[in-house]
């Protein structure tokens, strides 16, 4: 058996990134951005004002001014502006020529075209400079999860289409005879496939395009044909089957279909009978059927592989560190990610660690990660974990 950390080179040599492609910036929220793009001009693009009040070239309590014209948003004054004038103006509005700064209309009482600075005006300006923003060849740079808030800043550069990864395409297959969809009136003998959904998530979250197969049955014939149904994928999920059981026949079907393997069995727990290696174009992942296991594995494994393929680099799921809340007992031989939640006192760890508890898992926002042969810890000692949320 390898380790986790072996395990994971393996996975990051067969997992290459996928290559780029244009979207319209209405489609670019959470896609990975593939190059730098830059502004296609200055922001602002013009000197304007940020308050509604009067431009005027000084101005102190008590001054007066003749208002000769004005100055909106999309609608410059032209003319230049001398003193003992002001120009009505408005926020976002441009600066007219001479303008030494913006009063308030707060500040100032009107009577036809005079106004008289009757409140103090401070010291603002409340002059936006062209350019504060950013210049024309400013960069938003890549690799990056573009956010709602960096779509308003390309929209803002003039950036109409942009340059992302391109989303990997993932095929989840579940397999077991025993697998019923959410929904279906399951038999006595059934349960029902949970897993493929819970991966389905976490993958579209992570940005890749998954796509749910039909469940195959424990049969080679009904795993190839379901494995065929995949061959556009960039990367084939498996669930389930991985073990040693006489029904675990996922690894011979993907051999007798040609997987150049890379590994089967890694030591850590959840996860062990995980399995990996490429299947024709694609990658194939072998994931454990229980249903924790599974998605650990999708954690601790899958979310690392898709953030390679979107060009975020090979790096293993962030870690954090905290003090545990209780003790825990020594470790066994394999690297235990343990369910665990965060609380004001620190890591607690679940009680019941079986894998095929989800409702354990869905409490937990935490996998505390015990190295092999870890010996027992004590409250108040720091400990690695995955935070789950
Ligand atoms: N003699 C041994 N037995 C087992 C070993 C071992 O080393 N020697 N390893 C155990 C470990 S560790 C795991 S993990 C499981 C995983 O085995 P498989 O990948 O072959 O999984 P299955 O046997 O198909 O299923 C296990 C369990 O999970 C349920 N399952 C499967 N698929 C789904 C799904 N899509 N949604 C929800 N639940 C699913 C299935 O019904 C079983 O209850 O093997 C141990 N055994
Ligand atoms: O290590 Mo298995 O993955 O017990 O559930």
């Amino acid at each position: 058996m390898i380790s986790v950390s072996e395990a994971l080179d393996r996975l990051f040599s067969l997992a290459a990134p996928l290559g780029t492609e244009e979207v319209p910036l209405l489609e670019a929220n959470g896609r990975i951005l593939a190059r730098d793009v830059t502004a296609r001009r200055d922001q602002p693009p013009f000197d304007n004002s940020a308050m509604d009040g009067y431009a005027v070239t000084e101005g102190a309590q008590g001054d007066s001014f003749r208002v000769i014209g004005e100055s909106a948003a999309g609608h410059r004054f032209t003319g230049p502006l001398a003193p003992g004038e002001a120009v009505r103006i408005f926020t976002g509005a441009p600066i007219p020529e001479g303008t030494g700064r913006v009063i308030l209309q707060e500040d100032v009482t009107r009577e036809g075209d005079t106004i008289t600075i009757t409140g103090a005006p401070g010291e603002g300006l409340h002059i936006r400079q062209s350019g504060d923003d950013f210049r024309t060849g400013d960069s938003v740079t890549a690799p990056r999860r573009l956010s709602p808030n960096d779509i308003a800043l390309m929209a803002a550069m003039n950036i109409a289409r942009v340059p992302v990864a391109r989303q990997p395409r993932v095929a989840i297959i579940a397999t077991g005879d025993e697998l019923v969809m959410p929904g279906e009136d399951p038999g006595p003998d059934q349960i029902v496939a949970s897993n493929s959904f819970g991966l389905r998530a976490l993958l579209s979250e992570l940005g890749a395009t998954p796509r749910l197969l039909p469940i195959a049955r424990d049969s080679l014939s009904s795993l190839r044909t379901v494995l065929e149904l995949a061959d556009d994928s960039d990367l084939v999920l498996t669930i389930g089957g991985a073990s040693v059981g006489d029904h675990d026949l996922v690894a011979q079907a993907a051999a007798d279909m040609g997987l150049d393997r890379a590994f089967h069995k890694v030591a850590m727990r959840p996860g062990k009978p995980l399995m990996s290696g490429r299947l024709g174009d694609a990658m194939m992942i072998g994931l454990p059927g229980n249903p924790v296991s599974a998605m650990v594995c999708g954690h601790v494994f899958v979310a690392p592989v898709i953030r390679a393929m979107l060009g975020l680099g090979a790096s293993p799921a962030p870690r954090k560190t905290a003090h545990l809340a209780r003790d825990i007992p020594a470790n066994g031989p394999r690297e235990h990610y343990m369910r665990a939640r965060r609380m004001a006192d620190g890591l607690s760890l679940f009680d019941r660690q079986d894998s095929s508890l989800l409702s354990i898992l869905s409490a937990a926002d935490a996998l505390i990660v015990r190295p092999p042969h870890d010996p027992a810890r004590s409250v108040g000692e720091n400990v690695d974990y995955l935070p789950l949320s």
